[in-house]
């Protein structure tokens, strides 16, 4: 969106905002997501982001909880400056701990034993003035709520009244008697705490009086204006493009913002699906008229993969690589536009980076746990990461799967490439436990094409989230017309998830599941045996590495 000058605004100056400040919970995003669907905004920092670095007014600010102890010497603490600013304050779990311990460390002690699931929590009405009883108001007497810490509060803080608790937490809910800075032992933001949104919004809403004027579309506006901001009238852009949605509505918006000045390139990584990056470049031409040039690195890929065996040493290659490819592409660029009206130095390079993919890939702060690193994230090379060479823009970095796939409905992307399933960057080599070889890709590449075939066949594709057919690499023996055979084993997975950082295995029709293994096995030369993968995330991942 853009001011009567022309200037873009960043959405905190625009939208009425909460901050949230994590303490690295593997639940915070979901605190930002909840604000986000009452049309709250919501932007979330590292805890250890200092008040004085703030450049904007947050209209209430969220402490989240976190894997530490407010005990342990090395924890992390909020910078107090924070609760100097006269604006409202919810700390969760461990969010609270840090409000109690802040104002005398015995408040806050080790908990006799974890309590870590649902509990029965029971609201009071304290006495004191009105925001005291405005958290709870309109929840009634008592509500399940999710619970999953070890410290617990044993002493009421000073000054705070107690408004509710459970049998094993006397004060699972506290509220200053002057002020309105609220803790709570449980998380509002899981689905388990089933009315944990209407607590969140009585917080935004009531207590910080944040407008719920956060909209999707404005959101599209804001973007394109943004784009163009950055990157003035001359310079040009290229676009990482894989055919997925992401990064096709990021070519949407470029191409809206700038027009031929935006370069869309999709490289050929030879870890593609079977016939992909022709029907993605299909694709892309026919329904949004976006012009895209394939790089074909699978040779170089491939060879850079030979003998890897480890997971982050193959997402690291893989990254590498693709920006080596780009940089050149870049290069080249440049010189085809030397004497046209778009002539200027390709300056920025644009991701479909998602939060999920942030949040996954670096530890947020370092706090929480890297799972893995994601190609596009983890795996950059530092000059990417140091302003030097291209310059990253990365317009849905705070985005998540389902508004991007909102988001990509506004712009007219055609329903079938909007609702595609999500496709890895390392791809099938990702896909692949141990070293990847031409001969592995080549049969993943067959089974896989069957089995999402008939997945769509049988009219169950939206149904899952992600579907795929991996390899395992140890070998099985089986018995095909009369003789042995000694193959490979293909791994099924299909999965239902909403946001991908947690998901459940697709409960396939038995018979459909069997069909599809006997195909596999009777039309790919070197497998001998097919599994279906059924563990959930967490304790598994959706893709095998
Ligand atoms: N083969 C590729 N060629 C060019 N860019 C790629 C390729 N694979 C991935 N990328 C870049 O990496 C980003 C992250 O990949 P990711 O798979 O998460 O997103 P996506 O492909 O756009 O969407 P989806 O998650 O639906 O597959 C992409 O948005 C894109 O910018
Ligand atoms: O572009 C990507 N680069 C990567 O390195 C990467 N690793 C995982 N994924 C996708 O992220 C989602 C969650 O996957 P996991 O449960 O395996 O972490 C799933 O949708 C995965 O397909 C990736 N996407
Ligand atoms: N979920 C949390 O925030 C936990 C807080 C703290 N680590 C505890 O165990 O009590
Ligand atoms: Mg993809």
């Amino acid at each position: 969106m853009a001011d009567v000058t022309g200037k873009a605004q960043a959405p905190h100056e625009i939208f009425d905002t909460i901050l949230l400040l994590d303490f690295g919970s593997q639940t915070s995003h979901l605190i930002l997501r909840c604000l986000r669907s009452l049309n709250v905004f919501c932007e979330m920092l590292p805890c250890t982001t200092k008040a004085a670095d703030l450049t904007w007014s947050p209209k209430g600010i969220i402490f989240s909880g976190g894997p530490a102890s407010v005990k342990d010497a090395t924890a992390p603490h909020v910078d107090p400056a924070f609760l100097e600013l006269g604006v409202p304050i919810l700390g969760i779990c461990y969010g609270c701990q840090e409000i109690a311990w802040r104002i005398n460390a015995e408040n806050v002690a080790p908990g006799e034993e974890k309590e870590y699931g649902h509990t029965d929590l029971n609201i009071f009405q304290a006495d004191g003035p009105e925001h005291v009883n405005q958290l709870f108001a309109g929840l009634g007497e008592s509500m399940h709520v999710y619970m999953s810490h070890f410290d617990k509060l044993v002493r009421l803080p000073q000054d705070f009244v107690t408004i509710a608790n459970t049998k094993s937490s006397e004060f699972a809910g506290i509220a200053h008697r002057t002020k309105p800075i609220y803790g709570i032992q449980f998380h509002p933001e899981v689905s388990h705490t089933p009315r944990g949104v209407d607590l969140l919004k009585n917080f935004a809403v009531t207590i910080c009086k944040a407008r719920q004027h956060w909209k999707m579309s404005d959101f599209v506006e804001q973007a394109i204006t943004r784009i163009r901001n950055i990157v003035g009238d001359k310079a040009q852009v290229i676009g990482a493009v894989s055919g997925g949605v992401d990064s096709t509505v990021v070519a949407r918006l470029f191409t809206l913002a700038i027009g031929d000045r935006f370069h869309a390139v999709l490289v050929d990584n030879g870890v593609m699906r079977l016939n992909e990056c022709q029907e993605v470049q299909n694709m892309l031409q026919e329904h949004l008229g976006i012009n895209l040039t394939i790089i074909d690195g699978a040779k170089l890929f491939l060879d850079r993969l030979k003998g890897v065996t480890e997971p982050e040493t193959k997402r690291k290659i893989i990254g590498g690589t693709f920006i080596d490819l780009f940089e050149e592409e870049a290069i080249k660029i440049e010189k085809a536009a030397e004497n046209t009206p778009n002539a200027g130095k390709v300056e920025y390079f644009a991701q479909g980076t998602l939060y999920p993919d942030v949040i996954e890939s670096l530890s947020f702060n370092q706090f929480s746990a890297t799972i893995k690193t994601h190609h596009n994230v983890g795996g950059l090379p530092a000059r990417m990461m140091n302003g030097q060479g291209l310059k990253l823009i990365e317009p849905l970095r705070e985005l998540f799967k389902d508004e991007v796939r909102a988001f990509g409905k506004q712009l007219g992307i055609p329903e079938n490439l909007n609702m595609r399933h999500p496709f890895p960057g390392p791809g099938i080599a990702i896909r692949i436990i141990g070293e990847v070889t031409p001969e592995r890709v080549a049969i993943v590449r067959k089974a896989d094409h069957i089995f999402i075939s008939m997945i769509r066949e049988a009219g169950i594709y939206n149904e899952m989230a992600q579907a795929y057919a991996g390899l395992d690499t140890n070998r099985a023996v089986g018995v095909q017309g009369d003789a042995r055979v000694y193959g490979y084993i293909i791994i099924l997975r299909a999965v239902t998830s909403v946001n991908f950082m947690t998901a459940e295995p697709y409960a396939f029709d038995f018979e459909l599941l069997k069909h599809i293994s006997r195909r596999i096995v009777n039309e790919v030369d070197g497998v001998s045996r097919v599994t279906y993968d059924i563990t959930s995330k967490p304790p598994g991942t959706i893709e095998l590495e």
